[in-house]
């Protein structure tokens, strides 16, 4: 497991018209915890959908576009490519990937919340670049593609894994549509073995995190990532996840002070 220290100083940016929407209306309050099920992941991410991005950019001082930028740097995609963002939400990766392998290339972004998929589209419209119109967008699981073996050069997964309550199985997905050689690159949260690491992570989301959240009644939305970071896998039972799933190599780096980590897998 290696560590690479990536601390740059952002430019805050908001997508959208720069205003956070007015506070949600406040319905069933939801209790999320790491052993939530699938249904009420997707719940919560359909409801945290028309803030997800502004309050990125918020909370991590836009710190979480350059994560992004180096996931997809390490999925080794490029000109030509046919690529996937799986758990893609509101495109970040999808589009960077789209980039990476232009208007000739081909990105298929999947996730399970239908309003996370609305907001991906909505922003692809908004965007002019040619290769932006090769993404497409599908409604799907991740533990269950609808693809065949060996389609993709590369796959990313952004705060995605973390998330998937049947990880032994995404993994097994991953491996099943990449082709022989090809990379999956799974950006997350670090669960981090220093304990120092842990209370400052702790320390951001209660006093941080989940205050501003409050103002957009996604208190308990946010009060999740705290359980759901404590019950996630290290870098080492990540690398071990993806060699069983049969993966030939994988190594887990350590970014932004421990805070973030990133898999990269070879099939
Ligand atoms: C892009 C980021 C998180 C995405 C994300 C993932 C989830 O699993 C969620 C679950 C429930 C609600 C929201 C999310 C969610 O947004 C990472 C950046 C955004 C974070 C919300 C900010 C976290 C702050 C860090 C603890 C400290 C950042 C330090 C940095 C050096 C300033
Ligand atoms: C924190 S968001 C990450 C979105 C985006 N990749 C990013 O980096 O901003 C996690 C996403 O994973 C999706 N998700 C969680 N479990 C899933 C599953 N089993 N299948 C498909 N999508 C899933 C959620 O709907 C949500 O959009």
């Amino acid at each position: 497991m290696a560590s690479l220290l990536g601390i740059v100083f952002p430019v805050v940016t908001f997508t959208g018209h720069g205003q956070l929407p007015a506070k949600l209306h406040s319905r069933r309050r939801l209790v999320v915890k790491s052993s939530s099920s699938s249904d009420e992941r997707q719940i919560l991410f359909n409801r945290i959908a028309p803030v997800y991005d502004n309050l990125n950019d918020l909370l991590s001082l836009g710190q979480h576009r350059i994560w992004k930028n180096m996931a997809v740097s390490w999925s080794g995609a490029r000109t030509g490519d046919k690529v996937l963002d799986l758990c893609c939400g509101s495109g970040d990766l999808a589009f960077l990937l789209s980039e990476k392998v232009g208007p000739s290339g081909k990105v298929t972004g999947l996730d399970f919340s239908s309003e996370q998929l609305a907001v991906a589209a909505s922003r692809q419209k908004l965007r002019g670049r040619s290769c932006y119109k090769c993404i497409e967008w599908i409604e799907g699981d991740a533990t269950d593609l609808p693809f065949d073996d060996c389609e993709f050069d590369a796959i990313t997964m952004g705060y995605g894994l973390r998330n998937v309550v049947d990880r032994d199985r995404a993994m097994r997905e991953m491996y099943r549509v990449l082709k022989p050689g090809s990379r999956v690159s799974i950006l997350d949260f670090n669960k981090s073995n220093q304990s120092m690491t842990t209370f400052m992570q702790d320390w951001m989301i209660d006093n941080l995190v989940v205050p501003v959240a409050t103002l957009y009644d996604l208190a308990k939305e946010y009060e999740y990532l705290k359980y759901s970071i404590s019950g996630y896998l290290t870098g080492e039972e990540l690398e071990t996840l993806a060699s069983e799933a049969g993966f030939s190599s994988a190594r887990h780096y350590e970014i932004s002070g421990g805070f973030m980590g990133n898999l990269v897998a070879v099939r």
